[in-house]
């Protein structure tokens, strides 16, 4: 097995994206009896220690089979109207079947400015790992009702990708009609070949994929895509096909199935160039002596103790600059306390938590997986 099928496969964090091609059986309504094999499969998944969040479609495709429409519409406020019946058809049959393996699910419907606005970013944020952390599988998908032009991520592939970005995922599976990325569309070229692996970036493959069939919105060239955004947070994408028998369950096992598609860095290298480039600093932490060699040199996380003064409006999970006492910048990075708790801590050794906040988040201010030397 290829060293970068093993990233999938120890990826504790999965993004699961089915897409509506493949939920609806071409148009004929949701196909349930596929619906309770993947949820079989998620719950395996999640007895193995796989953290599961779902991208679901299909809303549309079941609110026209369930409005008795047979083409799709093109005016918006009749496209909205069958999301919004075809959404609880879908959480409906999600909901059902991970009850047979006593797992709640819960219903997340974003647009693209909840992950634009950094506030709205971090509250999908805090949710979404919440509700990981309580072993619940969050079905997301678009909020189709509510957004202004034409289905504005448009593909759930897009959203899969920044959902992955957005909680830290270290694999997103794209689960469609085909088994993966084929050097041309198998619609219309069958001597297309399958490809098992590639890199994220690779220019070549765009030109590859093409649109996609009649009810997907996407096809392969909004996945290519989607594969590249992953890979900025570090996350690994395989397109497999969710007709195969357990899929997930082989994949996880190590199956060469469907197209691997590799980022370029870690997930850490590319996290802290996350770090680095993208977020604006919400406050400064002005650190001792002691505090800016272990950073500097000895590569530390930073603990509270290490703190003198701080200055700014943060809150937890936003970016603050960490300053030598002259002022000097020596890193950035995501501080795990809101201004007013960090406030209480700094100066305290980290075992006072506890006692002057009356919770522990972490004892580090600053964990160093979360902070970049300046
Ligand atoms: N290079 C390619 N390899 C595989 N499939 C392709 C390629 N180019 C276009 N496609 C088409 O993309 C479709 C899958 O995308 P789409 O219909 O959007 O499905 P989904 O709803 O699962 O996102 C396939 O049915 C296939 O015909
Ligand atoms: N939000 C839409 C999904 C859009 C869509 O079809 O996406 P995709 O599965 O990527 O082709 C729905 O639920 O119908």
């Amino acid at each position: 097995m290829s060293s970068s099928r093993a990233k999938l496969q120890q990826a504790r964090r999965w993004v699961v994206k089915i897409g509506s091609a493949l939920l609806t059986n071409d148009g004929q309504g949701l196909d349930s009896e596929a619906i309770r094999r993947w949820v079989d499969q998620l719950a395996v998944l999640r007895q193995q220690g796989v953290e599961i969040v779902l991208v679901s479609s299909g809303a549309v495709a079941e609110g026209m089979t369930r409005l008795g429409w047979s083409s799709r519409p093109n005016e918006l406020n009749r496209l909205q109207a069958a999301a919004a019946v075809g959404q609880t058809g879908l959480v409906q049959a999600y909901e059902a079947n991970f009850q047979r393996h006593d797992t709640h699910t819960a219903q997340i419907l974003l647009t693209h400015d909840d992950l634009t606005s950094r506030n709205r970013y971090l509250n999908a944020r805090a949710a979404l790992k919440t509700l990981i952390s309580m072993g619940v599988v969050a079905v997301v998908n678009e909020n189709d009702t509510v957004v202004t032009d034409e289905f504005r991520f448009g593909d759930n592939d897009t959203l899969a990708a920044l959902v992955a970005n957005l909680i830290e995922a270290d694999g997103v599976v794209l689960l469609t009609d085909q088994q993966g990325l084929f050097t041309g569309d198998p619609r219309s070229n069958p001597d297309a070949e399958l490809i098992s692996e590639v890199r994220a970036e690779d220019e070549s493959i765009i030109a590859m994929a093409g649109d996609g069939g009649r009810l997907g919105r996407g096809g392969m060239a909004t996945k290519v895509r989607a594969a590249r955004l992953a890979a900025r947070s570090g996350a690994v994408t395989l397109i497999a096909s969710g007709r195969e028998e357990n899929v997930l369950l082989r994949l996880k096992a190590g199956e060469q199935l469907g197209t691997l598609l590799v980022p370029e860095r870690s997930p850490m290298a590319a996290r802290k160039q996350w770090i680095a480039g993208h977020l604006q600093a919400r406050g400064t932490l002005v650190l001792d002596a002691g505090a800016v060699t272990a950073l500097s040199e000895r590569g530390k996380s930073l603990l509270p103790a290490g703190v003198r003064s701080l200055s700014g409006r943060f809150t937890r999970g936003e970016m603050v600059l960490m300053t030598d006492e002259s002022g000097k910048v020596v890193a950035r990075g995501l501080v795990n306390y809101g201004a007013a708790d960090a406030e209480k801590i700094i100066g305290k050794p980290s075992a006072l938590i506890e006692s002057l906040l009356g919770y522990v988040s972490e004892e580090e201010l600053v964990h160093r997986d979360n902070l970049v030397l300046a």
